[in-house]
């Protein structure tokens, strides 16, 4: 569906300025005084410790600082509702981008409910800075409210003085309790063992359902998210490291980027667990996912993937062969898709949102067919999934975007509780135990960059 672009009359004027600051004089204000925070960890310490989102991969990444505003939607409509909403402030915004790269002048950090009947808010985060760092170079956005007219006229350095960065040391919580959540490893057993049975029944229409759990780690005081994040960003550097309305994790699966036109995926779908060492079982991982099971499980995903994009994309290639993506807790079977994104008759752009729409939910979160998946999930699972599986990330003011699936995360509930989420794509040969065992295996990220004090059961 094509979006107007005419602000109504109620959206704010926002005043957005890039520009680089990796060249900036000594005299500047920290951390920006000609030398850059060179490491993730030296960054980290300048970031308040709450009240900023993130996303970043290896070295290059997005991270906002502070509220400008927030967009939100639900139901059935919430990609559309927030693609409007965004492309109405991108309308009305005033953008004097000096850096003209993806991820420039004005930016806004999504999460999106994995379900329209969920009770959780989509949103739209709208950071009063936004720092960039791509190909070496280092940016930096500020937003402005349109409360404020005299900020088109501030000089870099007093915007950069207005960030008020004040570096204070990255904390370690005190983990209280690791408690099961609306869904426990025993229920959990025992809905798996239901709907394989209900996949196996001759008049089954569903080939394939994920199913979840969740389970509650609360500290003694707050968690501090940056000591999370730097330890996801560190041991999982393959991952996309978010950070979203609290919703935070370090994901494996790019459901979209698009990018300059050019729009790229990584499906996984499939799962072997590390006992010990990834390099070492490299052979194991191989001849395990090499099986009917999993096989046959990630062709559902790539399928599903191919024809979803393939309406909202030209020249779409995907992979022939899935490769190994070896992370430091488990190996997936990964394909990657690549494509361009097509052009509408109207010469209106397609939006980021809307791809996101067309491919979620992917048979690796959702299952196979879509819809009667879902319907199982909501039958099976006895939880809101909130924004876990549903697309995190960022999008920019040019149709630039990059979306993740929420996996290997967790919602923040209260400043020193969290609810880890995960789960595993259900066949009809599907163990329950192991299924299970899975999903600790999906949790160890989390659990370990929160200092729960845990080892986790290895054997298969
Ligand atoms: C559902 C999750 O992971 C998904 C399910 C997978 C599987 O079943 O093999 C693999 C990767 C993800 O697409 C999760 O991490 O919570």
């Amino acid at each position: 569906m094509p979006h107007t672009s005419a602000p109504s009359a109620s959206t704010p004027r926002l005043t957005v300025r890039s520009w680089f600051v990796d060249g900036l004089t000594p005299d500047a204000p920290p951390p920006f005084a000609g030398n850059i925070p060179t490491s993730s960890l030296d960054f980290l310490t300048q970031l308040p410790t709450s009240g900023f989102a993130c996303w970043v991969r290896g070295r290059s990444g997005l991270v906002g600082i502070g509220r400008r505003l927030r967009l939100r939607a639900r139901g059935e409509d919430r990609f559309h509702d927030l693609a409007r909403q965004w492309d109405e402030l991108v309308a009305a915004a005033e953008v004097d981008d000096r850096v003209a790269l993806m991820g420039s002048g004005l930016v806004g950090f999504s999460a999106i409910a994995f379900a329209a009947d969920s009770g959780v808010d989509s949103v739209i985060d709208v950071p009063e800075y936004i720092l960039g760092r791509r190909d070496g170079r280092v940016w930096l956005t500020h937003v402005g409210g349109d409360e404020d007219p005299t900020q088109p006229a501030a000089q870099s350095d007093e915007l950069i003085a207005g960030l008020q960065l004040t570096p204070t040391p990255l904390r370690d919580q005190r983990i209280v309790s690791r408690a099961p959540g609306h869904v426990s490893p025993e229920r959990f057993e025992e809905i798996v063992a239901l709907a394989a049975s209900r996949l196996r029944s001759p008049e089954a229409g569903e080939r394939k359902i994920v199913l979840a759990r969740d389970e509650v780690i609360t500290a003694e005081d707050d968690i501090d998210v940056r000591t999370v994040l730097g330890r996801l960003n560190a041991e999982f550097p393959s991952t996309w490291t978010f950070l979203v309305a609290g919703l935070v994790g370090a994901t494996p699966e790019l459901l979209i980027g698009v990018e300059d036109g050019a729009v790229h995926s990584r499906v996984l779908a499939g799962t072997y667990r590390v006992q010990d060492d990834p390099e070492k079982e490299v052979a194991r991982a191989r001849a395990h996912l090499g099986g009917r099971k999993d096989s046959v499980e990630h062709s559902y995903a790539i399928d599903s993937l191919a024809s979803t994009l393939g309406p909202v994309t030209e020249e779409l290639h995907v992979d022939p062969e899935p490769h190994l993506l070896q992370l430091a807790n488990v190996i997936h079977l990964a394909s990657d898709a690549h494509g361009r994104l097509s052009t509408r008759a109207d010469g209106s752009r397609i939006s980021p949102f809307e791809v996101a729409h067309a491919v979620h939910p992917t048979a690796a979160v959702g299952g196979t067919p879509r819809a009667r998946a879902m319907d199982l999930i909501s039958q099976f699972e006895e939880m809101d999934r909130g924004r876990y599986a549903g697309p995190v990330g960022w999008v920019d003011g040019y149709g630039n975007g990059q979306f993740g699936i929420a996996l290997r995360c967790g919602q923040l509930e209260e400043r020193n509780r969290i609810r880890l989420f995960a789960g595993a794509g259900i066949m009809p040969d599907s163990e329950p135990e192991s299924e299970r065992r899975e999903t600790d295996a999906k949790f160890a990220p989390m659990r370990s960059a929160l200092g729960v004090d845990w080892s986790p059961d290895t054997s298969h």
